[in-house]
């Protein structure tokens, strides 16, 4: 069985009159990237403040590593959760050896995080000539001093360009590839989509949702099919018995829709009985996008 690295249950926290976190129960293996997703204000930073011992709970329990918090515990979790502070005079070597002294870890580690964030070759340039992506990246490699097991990220890529957005996706899943479990907040769904194995939906503190990115993508909501003749593969394909619906897309393909649970190999053996030759057949895939909005919907 899978390893828990956190275990949360009926966790609350209250501010005046709003529920910041209400009842929340979570679990996250060891290995994954866990993606805590939710719309501003749903409990994102609440929760992972509360996790690393800066917000103080009002009730209920979580555990890292299977055993109650204590500060040596948290040594073991890298976190970055507001937007780092650095010296903008000093260079990524020397703002590093700081943190070195503040965390009490050895210098050694310095030029391996350096380069495993992908700024081996800007060690020794000044913080403030680093671009937004390039700053978000030496704060994730002074998370990495430590080497601790879990990496705790609020919205990584909150004000980054595209290209700095794509850098620091590919590193976490770089860095999750080296086995470290990796917790992500993010109001993005794309990025969960992108980056996460695991995720729960957290909606004004409360968790509507969780499960694995790859089952929620499971399925499909239609084929996508093409043909020279167009006009004879929609008289066609309407004809079929589970024939629910079809439409052209704006690339001019047909989107069809058949009644649930119909084996594709059914319909395009149909097809080709029919004398039709398709020069396109794909699914049209879930997004991410339409579930969630769809959950955040129906939890009114
Ligand atoms: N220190 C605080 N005092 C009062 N209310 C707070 C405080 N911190 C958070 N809240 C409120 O608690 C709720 C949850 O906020 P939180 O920041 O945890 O959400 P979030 O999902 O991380 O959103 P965002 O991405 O906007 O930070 C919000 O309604 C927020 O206004």
């Amino acid at each position: 069985m899978a390893e828990n690295i956190l275990e949360i249950s009926g966790l609350n926290k209250r501010y005046g009159k709003i529920q910041a976190v209400n009842n929340l129960e979570l679990k996250v293996e060891k290995g994954t990237v866990f993606g805590l997703l939710g719309p501003n204000g749903s409990g994102k930073s609440t929760t992972l403040g509360i996790l690393l011992g800066v917000v103080q709970k009002d009730s209920g329990i979580y555990k890292w590593f299977g055993k109650e918090p204590t500060a040596a515990q948290r040594r073991n979790l890298g976190a970055i959760l507001e937007s780092p502070t650095f010296y903008p005079y000093l260079s990524g070597i020397q703002n590093l050896k700081i943190v070195c002294k503040i965390k009490e870890v050895p210098e050694k580690r310095i030029l391996e995080v350096l380069t495993q964030v992908g700024l081996g070759n800007r060690a020794d340039s000044p913080f403030k000539s680093y671009s937004l992506g390039m700053k978000q990246r030496l704060a994730i490699a002074s998370a990495l001093l430590s080497d601790p097991e879990v990496l705790i990220l609020d919205e990584p890529t909150n004000g980054l360009d595209p290209q700095g957005i794509a850098e620091i996706r590919e590193l976490i899943i770089n860095i999750a590839e080296k086995g470290k479990t990796i917790i992500l907040a993010s109001h993005l769904l794309d990025e969960v989509q992108k980056v996460c194995t695991h995720f729960a939906v957290l909606k004004q503190g409360e968790k509507i949702f969780q499960g694995t990115v790859a089952e929620s993508l499971m399925g499909n909501e239609g084929i996508e099919l093409m043909a020279q003749d167009l006009d004879n593969l929609k008289s066609v394909a309407s004809k079929f018995p589970a024939f629910v619906d079809m439409k052209l897309n704006n690339l001019g393909r047909l989107e069809v829709q058949l009644s649930n649970d119909t084996p594709i190999h059914e319909f395009h053996q149909y097809l080709i009985k029919n004398g039709i030759i398709l020069t396109h057949l794909s699914y049209i895939n879930k997004s991410l996008e339409k579930q969630f909005l769809q959950l955040l919907s129906g939890n009114e």
